[in-house]
């Protein structure tokens, strides 16, 4: 029988600027969020017992992503309308790469952008 998958997330967050372009409305305008990034990988358990290395993850997001965006003006960085919608998808090609093996796999990534409002990336 095969065993199940299991799931482990790490979760960042960072402070950024941007606005939208081509918006017409508040987020125009240059402004701020501490988004929050939630990156989620799935698989079986290696013979410690672990998916993958918390650390592991935790050094390939920071260097990849985090230290990117943190603190930088995202529209400037990003060279794209900085939606969430588009922000997890370059998240996605960014990431999954590193995160494809044969024992795990990048499952989803969510990024809240306010307390209330997220997107959220992720296959079957
Ligand atoms: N589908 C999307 N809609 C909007 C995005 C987005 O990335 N995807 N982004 C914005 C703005 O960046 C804005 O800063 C966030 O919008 P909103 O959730 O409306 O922010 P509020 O602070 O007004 O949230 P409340 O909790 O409702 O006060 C806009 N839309
Ligand atoms: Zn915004």
């Amino acid at each position: 029988m095969k065993e199940p998958l299991i799931e482990v997330t790490k979760i960042f967050t960072f402070d950024s600027a941007h606005n939208l372009t081509e918006y017409k409305g508040k987020c125009e305008r240059l402004h701020g969020h501490t988004y929050k990034l939630e990156v989620t990988v799935r698989g079986t358990p290696d013979k410690e017992g672990m998916v993958i290395d918390f650390g592991d993850l935790k050094q390939l997001v920071t260097e990849k992503v985090i230290k990117k965006l943190d603190h930088h003006y995202l529209n400037e960085v990003l060279g794209f309308n900085t939606t969430c919608e588009n922000m997890i998808t370059w998240m996605w090609d960014v990431l999954s790469p590193h995160l494809d093996t044969k024992r795990y796999r990048l499952k989803s990534i969510t990024l809240w952008e306010t307390p209330t409002s997220f997107a959220r990336i992720s296959r079957e």
